[in-house]
């Protein structure tokens, strides 16, 4: 505001002086013209529209211009005017046509010497605006120039008009820079001075009287133009109706002045109306002070001038800021329209960003479909990772975040910053929202190679209540939706079966066994006193079987497996502890046998295990004791012997120790044969189990790191067949006839020579006394493969 308060302020000052500078070019020019013909009667300083008017009807303009040049204007249209009579401003008006006639004429003089001139239109009153002499006032000056000129050189000098400014050339000549108005305001107060010092003269009497008259006159004129001169005349000569009609007029002239507020006027008023007998001159002469109060009119004048001519710059000002507008306001419709095409290119790019970052989803997709081809092709252990929801909404979780790519983030509750956070890596992780479909829609095609001939081993590992149950089998009493891996992978074995029976018959087998405080049950026999201390066959049985003793029951629909897998789930030893009331306290295996035909008698062996391990516990968390306590030992003792075979298998070492628990001998083909096999790390988001879920984390980070080498097909074809049978038949000829003679015929078969190896078990003593064929080859611990291999 300020800022705006001071640039007015500067605004004003200029246009002031402006006003100031033009005022005294005007005064200038009259001096001169009375200077060449004479008084014009018009005051020291004429305001603008005293000027116009007096020089309106070109008299006074065609005389000066005849005395510089007679003859310029030959004609010039005179008004009747006694011969004392000066040309006065505030003669008689001519008729347009007549005083146009002059100034045209003057006009053309000043053409025809070279000077400037003006439209002949600015004496007409319409046109009168604020700066309407200055064109006049030049030319008036350009004549005092051009006659200087002529006088100084007594020639034809050519016109070189000075348009420097009044108030520059005060300045340059040394004389005092203020403007006129200061200049004059001190002549006045010169003449106050004079006044005082001696008795005034006649003519200055007169002189004061004109003064007062005019000035008067002028404040009329500036109301209502075109006072009659005769009446000013009249009251000149002391005619006192006159004057009593020029009090009258004054007075209305002065009700509009008062408005302006102008005292002076007030005063000369009063003067008028209480001393209507008193002539004018005595008045006017009476006191000094009324000079001033004239003087001061005229200021008040030139002031109201300069306000217009201030108010004039205000409306410049306004055009000005009215384009400032609307330049703005074009600049704002540029701005939004490229606000919009910013914005229609934030759209296309957001565009392009959504399509990116499918197209990462598709290609994370891809890489993960990639991996777990290579970890085929290498035979890895593929490890996913389940992580079950919190069982209470107020504990912290642990788990920090879950990535597509199979990476997760867990963050140790006690140290809760950077240093926390570790990183595992798997082939998948199913958070805590994974339903049964999703988990199974993922396992499925490992499931489904079953049915080409592959073996296949899924393991649920985890602390204990971290969700294996839940994961293989569903929760207790689960409905058809609920239900785990097993169940889903039966069923869709079965529906496998059903859609290939044009090409292959399948017949598929079940068997149920847990290992319970290191003895290996069956669970699907009624016979209780069977259930306990079946032996485990590393090299299997003449059927193929691991577990020969156990029950095998062939099932033809999922309704049978759900009927076995009920009564298996009866048997299981379960128990209830302080971190699981449903504990399992054994692992449990379901071992699906699959024997495929195909039409041309080409045969499929394979078994899929499905393995529900008991949970590892901190006996002093589980708080169990007695029975329970000697549970958990052979449960933490069996997963610990596990653990090693992982990490033997992982380091590749020689010896791997699968004879130290009667599960790792169960899963000696799974872990280090050529089965597929599919880890579940199961871990609780509870904060009070982090030392166990790292633990869990850890063990599968190093299970996934083992490598298998590619699963084996266990499948012959009708040819194979036939040599097996020709080869057969052929040692049982040679064995009639030549017993001793058997080692010198080689079998010839397509497959690779095979290794005999001495079962050496010890507890089997028909095989143990005999040797096995095997065709991989063995480690230490992996004395042969199952007899389809
Ligand atoms: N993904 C899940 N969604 C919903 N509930 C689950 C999930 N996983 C586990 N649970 C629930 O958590 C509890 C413990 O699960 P579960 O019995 O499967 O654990 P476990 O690992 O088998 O334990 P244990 O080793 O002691 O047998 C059960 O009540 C189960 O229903």
């Amino acid at each position: 505001m300020e800022v705006i308060a001071s640039r007015a302020g500067d605004d004003l000052n200029l246009a002031s002086r402006k006003a100031q500078e033009a005022a005294f070019r005007r005064f200038q020019a009259t001096d001169w013209l009375e200077s060449i013909v004479g008084p014009l009667g018009l005051p020291n300083q004429p305001s603008e529209k005293q000027f116009i008017s007096c020089l309106r009807n070109g008299l006074i303009l065609c005389h000066a211009i005849n005395e510089i040049e007679p003859g310029s204007v030959p004609k010039v249209v005179e008004i009747t005017r006694f011969p004392s009579q000066s040309f006065t401003w505030d003669s008689q008006p001519l008729p347009a046509y007549q005083f146009f006639e002059n100034v045209r004429n003057f006009l053309k003089a000043v053409e025809g010497l070279k000077l400037p001139v003006f439209e002949a239109s600015v004496f007409e009153r319409d046109n009168m605006v604020a700066g309407s002499s200055a064109k006049i006032v030049d030319c008036v000056l350009g004549l005092k120039e051009y006659n200087d000129r002529k006088q100084k050189k007594k020639g034809n000098g050519s016109f070189k008009h000075d348009f420097r400014s009044p108030l520059i050339m005060q300045h340059s000549n040394g004389r005092d820079p203020r403007p006129a108005m200061c200049l004059n305001y001190n002549k006045q107060v010169d003449l106050s001075a004079n006044l005082e010092k001696q008795p005034p003269s006649q003519n200055d009497t007169q002189k004061l009287e004109d003064l007062i008259v005019k000035a008067l006159a002028e404040c009329m004129i500036d109301s209502k133009e075109n006072l009659d001169g005769n009446l000013l005349s009249s009251v000149r000569n002391g005619n006192s109706d006159s004057l009593k009609l020029l009090s009258k007029m004054i007075s209305s002239t002065l009700e509009e002045q008062l408005q302006y507020k102008s005292p002076m006027l007030n005063t000369i008023s009063k003067d008028l109306s209480t001393d209507g007998s008193g002539s004018v001159t005595s008045s006017a002469t009476s006191s000094s002070p009324d000079l001033s109060t004239i003087e001061n009119v005229k200021y008040h004048q030139a002031r109201d001038c300069n306000h217009l001519q201030v108010v004039q710059v205000q409306e410049e000002k306004l055009l000005s800021l009215k384009g400032l507008l609307s330049n703005t306001k074009a600049e704002f419709a540029d701005l939004k329209s490229q606000f919009r095409n910013d914005l229609k290119q934030m759209e296309s790019q957001i565009e392009e960003l959504c399509n990116a970052a499918q197209g990462y989803h598709k290609v994370v997709q891809e890489n993960r479909s990639l991996y777990n081809m290579v970890q085929d092709l290498k035979g890895n252990i593929r490890v996913y990772c389940r992580i079950r929801p919190p069982f209470r909404s107020d504990t912290k979780n642990v788990i920090d975040f879950i990535g597509e790519d199979g990476s997760l983030v867990v963050l140790d509750p006690l140290k809760p910053n950077k240093d926390g956070k570790k990183l595992f890596q798997f082939n998948r992780i199913f958070g805590p929202t994974a339903t049964q479909e999703e988990v199974f829609a993922d396992t499925q095609p490992l499931i489904r190679s079953v049915m080409d001939g592959y073996n296949v081993c899924i393991f649920a590992y985890g602390q204990t209540g971290s969700g294996k149950t839940h994961t293989m089998c569903g929760p207790t009493g689960a409905s058809r939706k609920e239900m785990g891996i097993n169940y889903l992978a039966l069923n869709d074995l079965f529906d496998l079966s059903n859609r290939r029976k044009d090409v292959l018959k399948y017949e598929i087998f079940v068997q149920m066994v847990e290992i319970y405080n290191e003895q290996v049950r069956d669970l699907l026999t009624g016979d209780s006193a069977s259930t306990s201390k079946l032996e485990i066959r590393s090299c299997t049985s003449e059927n193929g079987l691991s577990l020969p003793d156990a029950t095998i029951h062939s099932v033809k629909s999922t309704a049978d497996v759900l009927n076995l897998m009920r009564s298996g789930q009866v048997n299981r030893a379960v128990s209830s502890t302080a971190l699981n009331n449903q504990s399992s306290r054994s692992h449990s295996i379901l071992t699906v046998h699959v024997h495929g035909k195909d039409v041309n008698g080409g045969t499929t062996r394979s078994c899929l295990h499905l393995v529900d391990l008991a949970g590892s516990e901190r006996v002093d968390k589980s708080e169990v004791t007695g029975e329970g306590l000697k549970e958990a030992q052979y449960i933490n003792k069996s997963l610990s012997c596990l653990g090693d075979v992982i990490t033997a298998l992982s380091q590749k070492n020689s010896y791997i120790p699968y004879r130290n628990s009667k599960l790792t001998l169960l899963l000696q083909n799974s872990l280090g044969g050529n089965a597929k096999t599919l880890m579940f790390a199961h871990v609780s988001p509870e904060s009070d189990s982090f030392g166990e879920t790292v633990s869990t984390l850890k063990f599968a980070q190093r299970a996934s790191t083992v490598e298998l080498g590619a699963a084996r097909l266990n499948k012959e074809s009708r040819e194979v067949m036939d040599l097996k049978e020709q080869i057969e038949s052929l040692k049982k000829q040679l064995g009639e006839k030549e017993p001793q003679s058997v080692n010198k015929l080689e079998p010839r078969s397509p497959l690779p020579r095979p290794k005999a190896v001495s079962y050496n078990d010890g507890k089997n003593s028909q095989e143990s006394n005999g040797a096995k064929f095997c065709f991989e080859k063995p480690t230490s611990e992996t004395p042969c493969a199952t007899e389809n291999t």
